[in-house]
């Protein structure tokens, strides 16, 4: 079974992605740390951001066991994310192994901005995740804050809608809701409230599936 959820930064897709892993037994790709690992290895080499060829030789660098979230999870790192997100180059390669990764049995759950669009087109269950820029940037002021940073919650929610505009209006693979997929508005949901919600969807895919 392959679970996709799609997103804006901080809807809360990649804590809903793992919890569903773990609930139904399936591997889980954050697709988003595949772009954080190529925009930090860019800006660890020196090289500009809009260097299409060098970025598209970090992808092959690029190992998804070893990415560490903690490392990448700076502001700054997932700004430069969305900026080499929009070279086709490195969207072909890193989507290639992404879909291999999906692919293995038993299935897996990816989150990103493409999942069920690009992706996995095919995925069992697909979820678009959302919430109000205001509760997103509310909650990713407090993750900063929790990990020490002091960024400020007008500098985060001034990222997010540029960072919104980026990912929904480039050219390849922007942000989109599938036709196929449900929403989930977090804005009012706490972390467990919205977690129930997916899991009742995908419950609720899968009884469809085997009724056939
Ligand atoms: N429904 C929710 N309500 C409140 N906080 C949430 C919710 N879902 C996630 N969070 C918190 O918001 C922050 C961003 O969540 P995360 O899953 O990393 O988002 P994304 O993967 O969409 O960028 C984290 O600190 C997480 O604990
Ligand atoms: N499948 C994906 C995942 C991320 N991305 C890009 O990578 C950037 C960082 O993604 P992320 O998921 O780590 O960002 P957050 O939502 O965690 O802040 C996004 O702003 C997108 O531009 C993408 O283009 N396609």
């Amino acid at each position: 079974m392959i679970i996709a959820i799609d997103g804006p930064a901080a809807s809360g897709k990649g804590t809903m992605a793992r919890r569903l892993a773990a609930h139904f037994g399936l591997r889980y790709l954050d697709t988003g740390l595949t772009y954080r690992a190529v925009a930090q290895a860019l800006m660890a080499d020196g090289a500009s951001l809009d260097d299409e060829q060098a970025a598209e030789r970090m992808v092959r660098d690029v190992d998804f066991e070893a990415m560490d979230r903690t490392a990448l999870s700076e502001h700054a790192v997932g700004e430069a994310a969305s900026r080499i997100a929009v070279l086709p180059g490195v969207r072909t390669a890193l989507v290639e192994q992404q879909r291999a990764f999906a692919e293995e049995p038993p299935g897996a759950v990816l989150d990103g901005r493409d999942i069920g669009t690009v992706v996995c087109p095919h995925a069992l269950v697909k979820l678009f995740v959302t919430a109000t820029p205001e509760a997103r940037a509310r909650r990713r002021t407090e993750e900063m804050a929790a990990r020490g940073g002091s960024v400020t919650y007008d500098d985060v929610l001034a990222d997010l809608r540029r960072r919104d505009e980026r990912d929904s209006t480039r050219a390849v693979a922007p942000l989109a809701v599938a036709p196929d997929a449900v929403l989930l508005d977090t804005t009012d949901l706490d972390i467990d409230a919205a977690f129930r919600a997916a899991v009742d969807i995908v419950d609720a895919a899968v009884r469809s599936q085997d009724r056939g």
